[in-house]
């Protein structure tokens, strides 16, 4: 093994020691194409996710990565494909419905009410359909118990940090099968990320597919069981997260450790 090959192996962990095995696929994704309507961003993206599995969708900056993802959760159009739910299409369901049907997503900019307290904003969460395990005490006890402690503070003081906890709480609180995360740690201090980190593998150990955007492997490598590498527009290479630490080339060519 070379410099370089060792060095990417060391870089990427498949998915962390305690990744459970997957399950049933939830979404599949076959030739999607997306833009802005000046011609495609996204040329023809495929990709399936099985429940309890974490997809990292990784590339430089600008390759499509957002684009793919919001095309994914219906708040852009999709300009050929198809999109599957649970082994139904759903090609052509609108956000709220895919919401409906188990698709939770959390842009980048952290959404949360402002001028509502952090118990209010649970409640508007736990509000959104879907029965499961993911209950505002569970959310609280078993990923962010800083929101237990900010139970009454307006979500708009809270910090970057608190404000993504609560963007993600609110979205698991709907008991998604699938969640789609963009760049969830981005801005964070080091401390905090790990926070986010432990957090993305309990959600996934708890039978939830994910699927995150990253620039980077920091974040991935200690979540992602499987990887898409996208550059302009176009998926370069997609495989397990084992695989990709033994390809330093293809590393190399296309990412940013
Ligand atoms: N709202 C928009 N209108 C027009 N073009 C856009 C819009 N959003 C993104 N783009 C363009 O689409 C291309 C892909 O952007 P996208 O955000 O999907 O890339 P990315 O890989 O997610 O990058 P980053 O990591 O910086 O978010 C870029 O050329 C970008 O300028």
């Amino acid at each position: 093994m070379n410099t370089l090959e060792a060095s990417a192996t060391r870089a990427i962990d498949p998915g962390g020691t305690a990744a459970a095995a997957e399950g049933a696929e939830v979404l599949r994704i076959e030739g999607l194409r997306a833009g802005y309507g000046a011609g495609d961003i996204v040329q023809g993206a495929s990709l399936a996710l099985a429940a309890g599995g974490a997809l990292a969708v990784v590339g430089r900056n600008g390759v499509g990565k957002t684009t793919l993802l919001r095309a994914i959760a219906g708040q852009l159009p999709m300009t050929a494909g198809r999109r599957l739910l649970g082994g139904q299409d759903a090609t052509h369901a609108e956000s709220f419905e895919l919401s409906r049907r188990g698709l939770a997503y959390i842009p980048a900019d952290r959404q949360v009410f402002k001028t509502l307290s952090v118990r209010e904003n649970l409640l508007l969460g736990a509000y959104a359909h879907g029965r499961g395990e993911w209950t505002k005490e569970a959310v609280i006890d078993r990923l962010f118990p800083r929101l237990g402690e900010r139970y009454g503070t307006l979500a708009g003081s809270l910090s970057g940090g608190e404000q993504q906890m609560l963007t993600i709480a609110r979205g698991l609180l709907s008991n998604p099968k699938v969640l789609l995360l963009d760049e969830p740690t981005e801005g964070l201090a080091p401390v905090m990320v790990d926070v986010f980190v432990q957090a993305m593998q309990r959600i996934r150990d708890s039978g939830v597919a994910m699927m995150l955007v990253e620039q980077n492997l920091a974040v991935p490598r200690k979540v992602a069981t499987r990887y898409l590498v996208m550059d302009a527009g176009e998926v370069v290479w997609s495989g397990d997260a084992a695989d990709l630490a033994g390809d330093a080339a293809l590393v190399e060519k296309y990412l940013l450790l």
